[in-house]
């Protein structure tokens, strides 16, 4: 599969999230990632369905919701009327990882499962079925701008031989930049999430590059 860039609106200007959006499809993002955090299940706080409402109508790009909440069953009908084309769900989040993901699928949207750095490969072995896209996390959730931690890279693998001919993607998230793209892309990771390495800069033009860097970096 072709590797994708998620740019994480995470480490974006919230005071002009239209223009961001814009701004980063014309630079050359493929999906763009959305990080809901409540406070509870990561020590921070983003924004949630009204804000990806308010913001849906200034892309085309597929929204890829990754939920840091817990519980996240009460919202995801929130989330998918709100314009998220892909939900992912922690599988730390909750006791029944299983039942949020056929929700997922119930409500029409592609479904995601994420694994927290610490979390083994094993705890999604019986959900492979009912997803679209595994997430791995190569931070601990919370906050952009942080350092990969290699270790996942030997998950990303484990996780790609579990998947076996299954059609589901692999996304990384946290710490990507030109320098660990290419470890985890070997790795049979297909997703690339990026915050800071892409946002850095401030302006189209730095965007542009910052990508352009990227998709090199595993071409
Ligand atoms: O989910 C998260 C953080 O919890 C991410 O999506 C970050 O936003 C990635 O930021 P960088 O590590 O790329 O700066
Ligand atoms: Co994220």
């Amino acid at each position: 599969m072709t590797t994708l860039i998620a740019p994480s609106m995470l480490s974006s200007n919230f005071a002009r999230l239209a223009d961001e959006l814009a701004a980063i499809e014309r630079a050359g993002a493929d999906w763009i990632h959305l990080d809901v955090m409540d406070g509870h299940f990561v020590p921070n706080i983003t924004f949630g369905p009204p804000v990806i409402k308010a913001m849906r109508p200034y892309s085309k790009l597929l929204f890829d919701v990754h939920l840091m909440i817990a519980p996240a069953d009460p919202f995801l009908e929130a989330f998918a009327e709100a314009g998220a084309d892909l939900i992912s769900v922690h599988a730390e989040a909750g006791p029944h990882l299983d039942r949020s993901l056929q929700a997922i699928r119930g409500l029409g949207k592609q479904a995601g499962v994420v694994l927290n750095p610490s979390t083994p490969a094993e705890a999604i072995e019986y959900v492979l079925d009912r997803v679209d896209l595994v997430l791995l996390m190569t931070v601990n959730p919370g906050f952009g701008g942080q350092a990969f931690i290699p270790a996942v890279v030997e998950k990303v693998k484990r996780v790609k031989a579990m998947i076996g001919d299954r059609p589901i993607r692999i996304e990384i998230d946290g710490g990507v930049t030109p320098e660990t793209a290419p470890l985890v892309v070997a790795a049979g990771a297909d997703v690339l999430v990026a915050g800071s390495a892409v946002f850095k800069g401030g302006t189209e033009d730095a965007y542009a590059k910052n990508i352009a860097a990227i998709r090199a970096s595993v071409a």
